[in-house]
């Protein structure tokens, strides 16, 4: 095979996250973003060593598992969802498929327990965060996710259908609020501009809605229209104003504004102002409170989160009197589910405010025996003074430092429970973790994310007797 040849090929299968396995003439040429079963033609693009890629050129033929409609306006423009033409379960079982092929790699012998659906295919988040931009170079202004596969084009998305319609209204909002007023969005490139990301938090159980606006400091420089917009108060309040007369099902409870004029594409504060309200919402999960913060971690679908965290307490197994390490802690809900039947909980959370809000989570439900520590995990872990029964572990889509992963295997804990957003950094965990004397006794994945090409997957590990 040549680089830059068209072939056409069925695809055979998808690896996680995205990459589908297409049969040529004997060899395996990797193409993203296809379902299994379609045919497509593609152009090689990459070959190293024996390895092949090809990018996608045109679906030929529709896969025999695309047996239904696309749900929602955006999809195969938006680079949110993968497979809403595929049915629930067969998404679930292709998931499951991808989640035991990573595993088996790296180990033969364990339980695989299958996968764990999310208790609703639609309207499951609890959070989104769009993006200011423009559809194409110097079209109007938009308010959204980025285009499958663009780095600069953003679709506004007020059609999605993994978030319920009070979402697209709060951006359909902002968005009029901000053309109207001829506020410019922020330029990756020239690092100029005012309008960043909306941030939209709801909480499932509570119903409660929490809107932050982030925008860089830069109003004056791209006023356009001839308002004086010196005083921020003058735009914001009217658009609070719009916000909260919406008919939204659920409760506006705070909006907020934020600065972040730093460089990087993220979403994050330099400065933040309570235009109303508070700046947290609750939710409940199993029967326990948390309260969220804009910024801190919380599990996107909370109805997936409360399958996946049974999940997890099921693996964690017998508690009386076991001091637990549940690192990576984020707002401390794990912490939190495990502390009423444990001696002690010690979470470690890198981020500040999450940890805040755990503290102040655990006080609201009366959980006297469980502190969270904020730094990272790398560090922390040389200055706990408890020696762990239990480790929980649930770090973000990298997985685990190395290094941090050799401190945690020292504690030589009899059960650690490793919950993992990406498979294959769990993999690679994995095969540290077995050679240095744990065996992997069960695995189970958990769909959080219908639709997407995303699945987590909890994992308990013993220790070799
Ligand atoms: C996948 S989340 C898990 C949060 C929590 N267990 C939950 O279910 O809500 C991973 C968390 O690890 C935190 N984190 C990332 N790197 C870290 C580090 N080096 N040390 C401590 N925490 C870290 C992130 O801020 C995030 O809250």
């Amino acid at each position: 095979m040549k680089k830059g040849q068209i072939y056409e090929g069925i695809v055979q299968r998808v690896d996680f996250p995205n990459k589908g396995v297409v049969e040529i003439e004997g060899n395996k040429v990797i193409v993203k973003n296809v379902v299994p079963g379609q045919k497509i033609s593609f152009a090689v693009n990459k070959k190293r060593a024996e390895k092949y890629e090809g990018k996608l050129l045109e679906v030929l033929e529709k896969s025999p598992l695309e047996t239904r409609e696309k749900v929602c306006k955006h999809f195969g423009n938006c680079g949110g969802c993968s497979y809403q033409t595929m049915p629930y379960e067969d998404q679930l079982e292709m998931k499951k498929g991808q989640v035991k092929r990573l595993i088996d790699s790296v180990c033969k012998e364990y339980e695989f327990e299958g996968i764990l659906a999310s208790p609703t295919e639609w309207g499951y988040r609890n959070k989104m965060e769009f993006s200011f931009g423009d559809e194409y170079k110097g079209g109007p202004l938009a308010l959204g996710l980025h285009k499958k596969g663009s780095f600069h084009d953003i679709l506004t998305v007020d059609d999605c259908a993994i978030v319920d319609k009070d979402y697209n209204m709060i951006l359909n909002c902002v968005l009029k609020f901000a053309s109207d007023h001829g506020l410019d969005y922020y330029h990756k490139l020239s690092h100029t501009g005012y309008l960043r990301h909306l941030l939209v938090r709801k909480a499932v159980k509570t119903q409660e809605i929490l809107i932050n606006l982030i925008t860089t400091s830069q109003l004056e420089e791209v006023r356009e229209s001839g308002e004086n917009y010196n005083d921020k108060d003058s735009i914001f309040q009217p658009l609070v104003e719009q916000l909260r007369k919406l008919p939204l099902q659920g409760n506006i409870v705070g909006i907020l504004h934020t600065n972040n004029d730093s460089q990087a594409d993220v979403v994050k504060s330099d400065y933040m102002e309570v235009l109303y309200g508070r700046d947290y919402i609750y939710e409940e999960l199993l029967g326990l409170k948390f309260k969220i913060s804009t910024f801190s971690f919380f599990q996107t679908n909370s109805l997936g989160a409360e399958v996946l965290y049974s999940k997890v307490r099921e693996y964690v197994g017998e508690t009386k009197d076991r001091t637990i390490f549940d690192l990576y802690s984020g707002t401390g809900t794990i912490a939190q589910l495990l502390a009423p039947v444990a001696k002690k909980v010690t979470g470690v959370e890198i981020v500040e405010e999450a940890v805040e809000a755990a503290r102040e989570n655990a006080s609201l439900n009366g959980l006297s025996n469980c502190e969270f520590i904020a730094g990272d995990v790398l560090k922390v872990i040389d200055s706990l003074k408890d020696k762990p029964d239990i480790i929980v572990l649930d770090p973000p889509r990298d997985g685990i430092h190395p290094k941090a992963l050799d401190k945690i295997i020292d504690f030589s804990v009899k059960r650690i429970v490793y919950i993992s957003c990406k498979p294959t950094s769990l993999a690679r965990d994995l095969d540290v973790f077995l050679a240095k004397g744990y065996e992997v006794e069960k695995v189970c994945a958990v769909d959080m994310f219908p639709g997407t090409v995303h699945v987590e997957t909890v994992c308990l590990l013993s220790k070799k007797a």
